[in-house]
């Protein structure tokens, strides 16, 4: 099988507001796939979808093969899903509550304590490995949530914005590992609000924008879909004073110049590639029209 998620005519409404909206595609096995959109998009409804958490209205999910509508108990068995918090028990230590969850999941005692030990380092525990988690601020409470999505190696991993609360150091420490276990085979399925984990992480990024895909495509097919390179021009107090955009040729880049030139423009000039900025406000722009975009290679 080479197809982890399939996703056909997904659509869910909460009374008449229509949160997930006609959602089609397709995540490969051994992807990493990010699910990007402005609060409210509709990330978490699909991710809940896809995790049998919530059924949708119509369409149709399967996730490792399985339908998540009839066949809820053999996805379940094949996936994890971060943000479950729930799960942790706050009068035991960050090691006991690994070990509880990887007992669970089916190790054997000398393996879920081994593995506890390996994920209490991973995810930067050690120094509060024996404290009880009632103690625990908010980022080690959810470096220990994402330890527990990480006890067993699932077919496919959903992290609902996983970096949200972690400082940069834990926030890079997870996108390694996300990239380890993806390069053995796991399917990452992700939402982020953060365009640049997206653009680290993903080989292929969604753009959800009221409820529907408005972009789809890798980070570069993305970001040469907004355009070429920006010939900037900024003051010496570094603001930016004037931004031409340019299709990358020479003869454009040319053009940009002798612009500037013939207003007397005065400052530093430097050339800016697209960032997955500009792809984020171009397609989730209100002006911006909601048919989904082609996918681009
Ligand atoms: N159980 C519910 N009942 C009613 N409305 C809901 C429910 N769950 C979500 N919604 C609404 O659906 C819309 C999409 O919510 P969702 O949580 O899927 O968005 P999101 O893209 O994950 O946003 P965020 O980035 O803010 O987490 C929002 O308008 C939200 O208020």
């Amino acid at each position: 099988m080479t197809t982890a998620i399939e996703v056909h005519g997904l659509r869910k409404a909460f009374r008449e507001k229509v949160v997930v909206d006609d959602l089609d595609f397709s995540v490969s096995r051994g992807e990493v796939f990010a699910l990007l959109g402005p609060n409210g998009a509709g990330k978490t409804t699909t991710i809940n979808i896809l995790t049998t958490l919530t059924s949708a209205d119509s369409g149709s999910a399967l996730v490792a093969g399985w339908d998540v509508r009839s066949q809820s108990t053999e996805v379940q068995r094949r996936i994890s899903l971060t943000g479950q918090s729930a799960a942790v028990d706050d009068a035991l230590s960050a090691t006991e509550n690994v070990i509880m969850f990887a007992r669970l999941a089916g190790l054997g005692r000398g393996a879920a304590r081994r593995r506890s030990v390996e994920l209490i380092e991973q995810f930067d525990l050690v120094d509060a490995a024996s404290q009880r988690v009632r103690t625990f601020s908010g980022g080690m409470r959810r470096r220990l949530d994402l330890a527990l999505s990480f006890v067993v190696t699932p077919e496919v991993l959903f992290l609902d914005e996983p970096t949200t609360g972690l400082d940069t150091r834990s926030r890079r420490a997870l996108w390694e590992t996300i990239r380890q276990v993806a390069g053995g085979g796991t399917t990452v399925f992700l939402t982020t609000q953060y365009l640049e984990e997206a653009d680290q992480l993903a080989d292929r990024i969604a753009v959800l924008h009221d409820g529907r895909i408005a972009a789809l495509g890798t980070p570069a097919a993305l970001k040469s879909r907004v355009g070429g390179d920006t010939v900037e021009l900024h003051d010496v107090r570094g603001t930016l004073r004037r931004a031409i955009p340019t299709d990358g040729s020479i003869a454009d880049l040319r053009r940009a110049l002798d612009v500037l030139d013939a207003e007397g423009a005065e400052g530093t000039v430097s050339l800016r590639r697209p960032s997955l900025d500009d792809v984020f406000l171009a397609v989730t722009s209100p002006t911006h029209s909601s048919l989904p975009m082609k996918e681009h290679a």
